[in-house]
């Protein structure tokens, strides 16, 4: 779930780009780039870091031009490496850049392809240098000197009939535009705006409808699943459909934890759908413990903190903050490495014990992934005094990995993986368990104003909506992926790197 951005501006975009990856921060904390283009001329600049630390003065002084893309990175294949940050580039055709978010499933066909079909190099192993090299060769056997629209959107029509998995993507063909495009089942989101200024009208393209408001463009709508948009460099904006057989599966996991509430999703406000996950959940509580003894209700902030304000209000029950963030922390869960989320979870937050001082506690969470945050937090709420330490999640049991853009590759990493909820409610040492029922939640994100009735749930449920993940794959992921192989990985790749910028 990185941060993606795209502006095609009227002056100068550095600044905006900036800003929007600072908007979009919390989609990932890993590394970040911002790529320009100026008079047919690219200028680049990506390393790990957050946006604040890879961005000096220096650089953004000569991140010149009108158009750009940028890139928050938070890893779900390759390594962590900064020449894995995005954007990537390649030269021909045109010279192209692309930010991705999201993760193919079929990369390792994709890559021998590239090798052996296309003729084209991949110097890593990030699955976005693959969909920038299937772009760009679909883009260059149209065999134009001058790409139009029509040539970018056949392009990335063959990259929906080559690329398997999620994706929304922004990228700049060198002199004429900034092309933004989801994946046929619109796993991950993407949206794009305008705004007025005197010397005219400048598009915004984001993961994110945040990054639009903090910036000024009022959002025209979603991309839908499979459709692209093309600005040109000198600001005509064209949409098409590029799939032949969309399907509306939107990752319901942006609802849960990823996106800001302060965004609009495929027309859903994740702050609406959050209070509805409280409103559900209370439910849930009434109908399991009518009787139920808890005194107060307490979030683990930040993320649950809108869920749990609505939760206490239908059960009736007061509503504390009984722990204090340090604002100076990131995401934990994005975090590399189980070693330094697990640091992290003390170092970010702190009890106020009076809260929790012979009383029964129900802590409330948007989820439980690893189990990193509640094991530690329902400790702390028992040092802190508390009588019973109730703990409920706003989502579901997560028991299946993600492969489209979360990083949850391994199965045996989640904590309620093959175990029943009794089961992970005394592994994290709760005194009850409550888990939002995967049909309370679907009706909490798509069952406001705007319907949707597909989703993408399979760290709930196992239905990978593309259809090709197997046993196999999985299996093969987590071998790739757990925390242990990641960790050689990383020794590796941090040897040698091949930069572009
Ligand atoms: O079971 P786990 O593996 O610990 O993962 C779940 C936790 O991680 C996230 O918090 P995070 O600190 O990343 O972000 P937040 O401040 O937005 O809540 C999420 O909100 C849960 O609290
Ligand atoms: N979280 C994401 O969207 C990751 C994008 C891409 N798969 C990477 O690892 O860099
Ligand atoms: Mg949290």
């Amino acid at each position: 779930m990185c941060g993606i951005v795209g502006i095609v501006g009227k002056s100068n975009v550095n600044q905006a780009l900036y800003d929007a990856l600072t908007v979009l921060q919390h989609r990932g904390q890993d590394a970040a780039g911002i790529v320009t283009c100026e008079h047919g001329r690219l200028f680049l600049r990506k390393d790990n870091g957050l946006v604040r630390d890879v961005f000096h003065q220096r650089h953004m002084q000569r991140l010149v031009g009108n158009m750009g893309i940028g890139h928050v990175r938070y890893p779900t294949a390759g390594s962590s490496s900064s020449a894995e940050a995005q954007p990537f580039y390649v030269n021909s055709p045109y010279g192209i850049t692309l930010a991705h978010n999201g993760n193919l499933t079929n990369v390792e066909r994709l890559s021998r392809e590239i090798y052996e079909s296309d003729l084209r190099h991949v110097n890593t192993t990030s699955d976005s240098e693959v969909l920038l090299n299937v772009f760009a060769h679909e883009l260059a056997v149209r065999n134009k000197l001058q790409p139009t629209e029509e040539d970018v959107f056949a392009a990335v029509s063959q990259v929906h009939r080559r690329c398997v998995g999620g994706y929304a993507s922004v990228a700049m063909v060198t002199g004429y535009g900034i092309v933004g495009f989801r994946d046929p089942h619109g796993i991950r989101p993407i949206v794009f705006g305008q705004r007025h200024t005197d010397q005219g009208v400048e598009y915004m393209i984001a993961s994110e409808s945040v990054a639009l408001d903090v910036l000024g463009f009022t959002l025209i709508r979603d991309l839908a699943p499979g459709e692209a948009v093309y600005i040109t460099e000198d600001g005509q904006l064209f949409t098409r459909q590029c799939a032949e057989n969309p399907q509306y599966a939107p990752c319901i996991f942006e609802h849960v934890y990823l996106a800001r509430p302060d965004s609009l999703m495929d027309g859903v406000s994740v702050y609406k759908a959050r209070l509805r996950m409280g409103e559900k959940l209370a439910e849930k509580i009434q109908r399991e413990r009518p009787e139920h003894d808890i005194d107060v209700v307490i979030p683990i902030p930040d993320t649950s903190r809108t869920s749990a304000v609505e939760l206490a209000n239908q059960l009736g029950v007061k509503f504390r903050e009984g722990f204090v963030k340090n604002r100076y922390i990131g995401r934990t869960f994005i975090m590399p490495g189980q070693a330094a989320r697990k640091k992290s979870v003390r170092q970010k937050l702190n009890a106020i014990d009076l809260e929790f001082r012979g009383k029964n506690v129900l802590l409330v969470d948007d989820s439980i992934v690893r189990g990193t945050t509640c094991k530690q937090i329902i400790q702390m709420a028992r040092e802190a005094g508390a009588k019973k330490v109730y703990f409920c999640s706003a989502a579901p049991a997560v028991r299946y990995p993600n492969v489209y853009g979360i990083d949850m590759p391994s199965a045996h990493e989640l904590i309620a993986h093959g175990r029943t909820t009794e089961e992970v409610a005394e592994l994290i040492g709760a005194d009850w368990l409550v888990y939002q029922d995967l049909e309370d939640l679907k009706e909490a994100v798509g069952g406001g104003k705007v319907k949707i009735d597909a989703f993408d749930c399979a760290v709930f449920d196992g239905q990978y909506v593309t259809g090709d993940v197997n046993e196999q794959y999985l299996d093969r992921i987590e071998q790739a992926r757990n925390d242990a192989a990641k960790s050689t990985v990383e020794r590796v790749s941090a040897i040698i790197d091949l930069h572009n910028n």
